[in-house]
């Protein structure tokens, strides 16, 4: 019987289906080696395949007959053109696509590539080079079987073009599927570094939006996080919150922090805009469009440009003024008064209302078409009184306002500090601001303001005496302030205890109580 006879029909369909549920690349080589080889009679299976230039073969996989865990060695062969003298059998099997066989010997090829690939194996006296090509009939690579006895007579047989189809397959399915995998974990890993820049960028933008919209306050941390986040977006924005509480420095931080923040940031007072003025004011007009106006105008959406139009005060807008916003909305175009053309709509709109706007809505006061398409993107800013404890860094930030500009250093006594955490801002930010001022405008550089200050310049509005009983005991003055000092002088050390506890003047241990009794 000879070799040809004893091929078993059964172990190759249990090494074909091994092939196929072979999930890797690398095992589907191994495989297809081992099956080769035991198809051809070959003791060595080697498989070289076209890299992702097309010009080189790279020895990607290989079998051994009795290593279990053989690997030839690593290599890259170039394909070269126009033949060479002695002929490389890989190359030339590379540019005709037919099988080469080598039972009459190798003498006048060039076999380097395989005898590198076999280091310390011996050399078998026949070889082989099969091609292999992709479905499309592309060309893959090559097979090449190196045999102790003929191998043509192993080639000439359908099983044998069957496996090798069957393994042309399995290497290309497996290619695919791991360049798909490659570039899945490739765009993952961009997306991950895309993410991280992305959250660092908000974290920056969250740090300087800290200078802008002051205050230590859960509430303001969550309204600086959402601003940063609005900055890097173009819709239109609804700000809603009570007089005074920084709407309009919301909108303008914004705009500050985004891409279009060299852009004009164009104001409007809402207040202002009767329904006749509402669309030549915005949309501009034509020359002679307006009767008893000579010359054309530009209106203020062109005038914003890609920057920002901050309507302030939506709420007193007139029904007429409303409905043409709306529409400007939906549509993002507008056409000036007179004009035939549209205008695309560039600038982002942001309004500001009085947090009661939903109310108005519902009562019918405001549209309410105009309401519900506003409120996809709302920012609400959070009272003063929501956020007593940004009173001593708004006041702060007033008094190193004023040393910069004027050169005068002010500071804040404790009573002072304990008088207006407790004091009512029906004005919000703005009072508080412009009480400060008022404080501080005739107190000389190096003064401490204390309560009388304040009450010298507010007398309408503040209790008689801010030590008085029902005002706020004074330990407790005294703890908040004491916690103020500290949370700044932690902030200005970068949380460094040893030189907060020096700047404040008191041991380290004491500054670790304190910061232990008020979770700092
Ligand atoms: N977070 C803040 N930190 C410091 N100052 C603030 C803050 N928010 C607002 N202010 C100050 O309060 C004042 C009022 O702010 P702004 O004009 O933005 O309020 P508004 O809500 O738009 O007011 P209005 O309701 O009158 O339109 C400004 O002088 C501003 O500097």
């Amino acid at each position: 019987m000879n070799m040809i006879d004893q091929f078993n029909m059964r172990d190759h369909f249990v090494s074909l289906c091994n092939l196929v549920n072979q999930t890797r690349l690398d095992g589907v080589l191994v495989q297809s080696g081992e099956l080769i080889a035991n198809m051809t009679g070959g003791r060595i299976a080697l498989i070289y395949l076209l890299d992702a230039t097309g010009r080189n073969l790279v020895l990607s996989g290989g079998y051994a007959h009795g290593f279990s865990t053989w690997a030839p060695g690593s290599l890259v062969h170039p394909l070269q053109g126009g033949g060479g003298s002695p002929v490389c059998p890989l190359t030339q099997v590379a540019f005709t696509g037919k099988t080469l066989c080598l039972d009459n010997g190798m003498a006048g090829y060039d076999i380097s590539p395989v005898t590198k690939a076999i280091d310390g194996l011996s050399l078998p006296t026949h070889m082989a080079v099969l091609p292999l090509a992709r479905a499309n009939a592309d060309f893959l690579g090559v097979a090449v079987v190196l045999a102790d006895g003929a191998i043509a007579p192993w080639l000439d047989r359908s099983v044998t073009r069957q496996i090798l189809r069957a393994v042309s397959s399995s290497i290309e399915t497996r290619q695919v599927v791991a360049g798909q995998e490659n570039e899945k974990a490739m765009l993952e890993k961009s997306l991950a570094r895309a993410e991280g820049d992305r959250m660092s960028l908000r974290r920056r933008v969250t740090g300087r939006l800290s200078k802008r919209l002051i205050g230590r306050s859960r509430p303001m941390q969550i309204l600086r996080e959402k601003v940063a986040h609005l900055a890097g977006k173009t819709g239109p924005v609804m700000i809603l919150g009570d007089d005074g509480v920084g709407k309009e420095k919301v909108a303008r931080a914004m705009h500050e922090h985004s891409i279009q923040s060299s852009a004009p940031f164009v104001y409007v007072n809402c207040a202002s805009l009767s329904a006749d003025i509402f669309a030549p004011e915005l949309f501009g007009h034509k020359r002679g469009a307006i009767k008893g106006v000579a010359s054309a105008r530009k209106g203020l959406l062109r005038k914003a440009g890609n920057g920002v139009l901050y309507l302030d005060g939506i709420d007193r807008l007139c029904g007429p003024s409303q409905e043409m916003l709306l529409r400007l909305l939906e549509t993002r175009q507008y056409r000036p008064l007179g004009s035939e053309r549209d205008m695309e709509l560039s600038a982002r709109i942001i309004v500001s209302a009085r947090s009661d706007l939903s109310v108005r809505a519902q009562e019918g006061a405001f549209l309410p078409g105009l309401y519900y398409r506003l409120r996809e993107t709302t920012v609400t800013v959070p009272s003063l009184g929501e956020c007593r404890e940004d009173i001593g860094d708004i006041v702060h930030a007033v008094l190193a306002g004023i040393e910069r500009e004027e050169k005068r250093h002010l500071k804040l006594h404790p009573t002072a500090f304990a008088f207006l955490s407790q004091r009512p801002f029906a004005g919000d930010r703005r009072e508080l601001e412009g009480l400060t001022r008022l404080a501080a405008s005739d107190a000389e550089d190096g003064t401490m303001l204390t309560v009388a200050h304040f009450q010298a310049v507010d007398a309408a509005a503040m209790p008689e005496n801010a030590s008085s009983p029902g005002v706020l005991p004074l330990p407790e003055a005294m703890a908040m302030f004491e916690q103020d000092l500290i949370t700044r002088a932690l902030a200005q050390t970068d949380g460094n205890r040893t030189t907060a506890a020096q700047m404040l003047g008191v041991p380290k241990r004491t500054l670790a109580d304190k910061c232990k009794k008020y979770g700092l």
